[in-house]
């Protein structure tokens, strides 16, 4: 053993290398404990034979996740349109499995999804970047997907919307939820533009796949003219637009010009006051049989909607201003005639008519098919890295990662844009590594004034 290798080693075991390790509280310390000891081991294999670890090779993503390699899965694919039934089959093993784990793109979701199991008397915990609300005995969580626990067995779970793998900004936290979740059965339910990826990543994981194709429960209808006047708007409509103020724009010009009353629904309302606004919207009582929308509504949701009016076919992503792509416009679309519900033919239109060749040709395309997930290193492999390079803050670790990330051909690296950003902000504080990349992987809008005070605040 070389003095190098020697001293890497003592780094990494001495107890002044662990007790250095940040806070060992929580979930994704838990996680951090239980990995990190077989991980370092293999780290430190690898790193003693050949006196070089390239803590950049992210090129086997799968073996960061020992549990879920020691398992045997059985991964069932619900793939098809939206209103298939997908998310219902797979739900129905997670309320008949001991013990299960939902995973949802939306807080909105993963809230109904515990909602409902609770009221099955399934205890279900619901677990979100914003309120973790623990039930008495509960071996079934609800979590957005950020917070997907990769640490402990479960016997179901159900990543929803698993093509958003292939999102630029959020897309790394499904992938880690797909390789890393340990469960007996893992139900993926999504758009079937992702299966050839997920069995190309999940051929290496020694993991059973089933793929189930579902159809359209009920018939969606792409109308030939646009809405026209207000007074056309009629019991049932949803219009959806793309910001929280046009959304009241909407809704003051339509109860004033078209005689409706307007419930609305948007990603940042709290979970009570959006379930109250679709309650009221989808009750054939209530004088609010007009719903204005953000894409919010796009996933999941289950609305009574008759019909979808998008306001426009742009939309700014964060970056920049840019068309609907085919998956939006027919994931949206996909929102009128729901299944079950008092319109079970739905018909989708525009507000402008220049936008109807745009609106029907989507409907009638396949979505593109996804190449590659999103991937982001793991704590561990940055704690390592920076122990090498004490001088380095944050900022500069996850430049160097995004710099020099070696990735095999099914991924891409996670765009960090917001993260160093923020990583620049706590660089600056006295918080351990570990606090900072918590901070960083949250999602915080540092442009938006009031939530960069809140955090740094929390931070100082
Ligand atoms: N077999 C079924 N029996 C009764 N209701 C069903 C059945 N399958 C689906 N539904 C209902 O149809 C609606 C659509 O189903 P589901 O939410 O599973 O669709 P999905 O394919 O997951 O669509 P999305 O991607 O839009 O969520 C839901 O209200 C669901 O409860």
């Amino acid at each position: 053993m070389t003095m190098a290798s020697m001293y890497f080693c003592r780094m990494l075991f001495s107890p002044a290398g662990y007790s250095a390790l940040p806070g060992f509280v929580g979930a994704v310390n838990q996680e951090f404990q239980l990995k990190f000891g077989p991980s370092c081991c293999r780290l430190y294999s690898i790193y003693s034979s050949t006196h070089k670890f390239d803590f950049t090779d992210l090129t086997r993503p799968h073996s960061w996740y020992p549990n879920a390699r020691r398992k045997h899965r059985k991964i069932f694919l619900h793939m098809g349109p939206t209103n298939s039934g997908k998310t219902h089959n797979a739900l129905k093993r997670l309320e008949s499995s001991d013990s299960g784990l939902y995973c949802g793109p939306l807080r909105l979701l993963a809230w109904e999804v515990s909602k409902r199991l609770n009221k099955a008397k399934i205890p279900c915990d619901l677990i979100t970047g914003q309120e973790r609300e623990e039930v008495d005995g509960a071996k079934h969580k609800a979590v957005t997907v950020e917070m997907a626990d990769v640490t402990s067995n479960y016997s179901c779970a159900v990543i929803d919307e698993i093509q958003m793998l292939g999102c630029k900004t959020r897309g790394y936290s499904f992938t880690r939820a797909l390789l890393g979740i340990c469960a007996d059965e893992l139900h993926l339910c999504g758009d079937a533009a992702v299966v050839p990826l997920i069995q190309e990543i999940l051929k290496v994981t020694g993991d059973d796949i089933e793929v189930q194709y579902y159809e359209r429960l009920s018939p969606l209808i792409p109308m030939k003219v646009p809405l026209g006047p207000y007074s056309n708007i009629r019991k049932g409509d949803c219009i959806v637009t793309f910001s929280r103020r046009k959304i009241y724009a909407y809704k003051r010009k339509i109860e004033s010009e078209g005689g409706h009353l307007c419930s609305v629904v948007y990603g940042s309302l709290p979970p009570e006051t959006r379930t109250r606004q679709a309650t009221m919207f989808n009750d054939t009582a209530s004088e609010f049989d007009v719903l204005v929308a953000s894409d919010a509504i796009g996933m999941g949701l289950n609305l009574n909607i008759s019909r979808i009016i998008f306001s426009t076919m742009e939309k700014f992503d964060g970056f920049e201003m840019r068309e609907l792509t085919v998956p939006e416009i027919k994931q949206i679309a996909g929102r009128a005639g729901r299944y079950g519900s008092k319109f079970p033919i739905g018909e989708v239109t525009c507000i402008n008519g220049d936008d109807l060749p745009l609106l029907h040709s989507s409907l009638k395309s396949a979505s593109p098919t996804i190449e590659r997930a999103g991937l982001f290193p793991t704590f561990e492999l940055m704690y390592l890295y920076s122990r090498l390079h004490p001088e380095n803050g944050l900022r500069q670790i996850l430049e160097h990662f995004v710099e020099n990330a070696k990735l095999s051909e099914n991924y891409f690296i996670a765009d960090c844009e917001e993260m160093l950003k923020v990583a620049a902000v706590l660089d600056e504080m006295p918080l351990s590594l570990h606090d900072k990349y918590l901070f960083c992987i949250s999602p915080v809008d540092m442009a938006d004034e009031i939530t960069s005070q809140v955090c740094y605040k929390i931070c100082k």
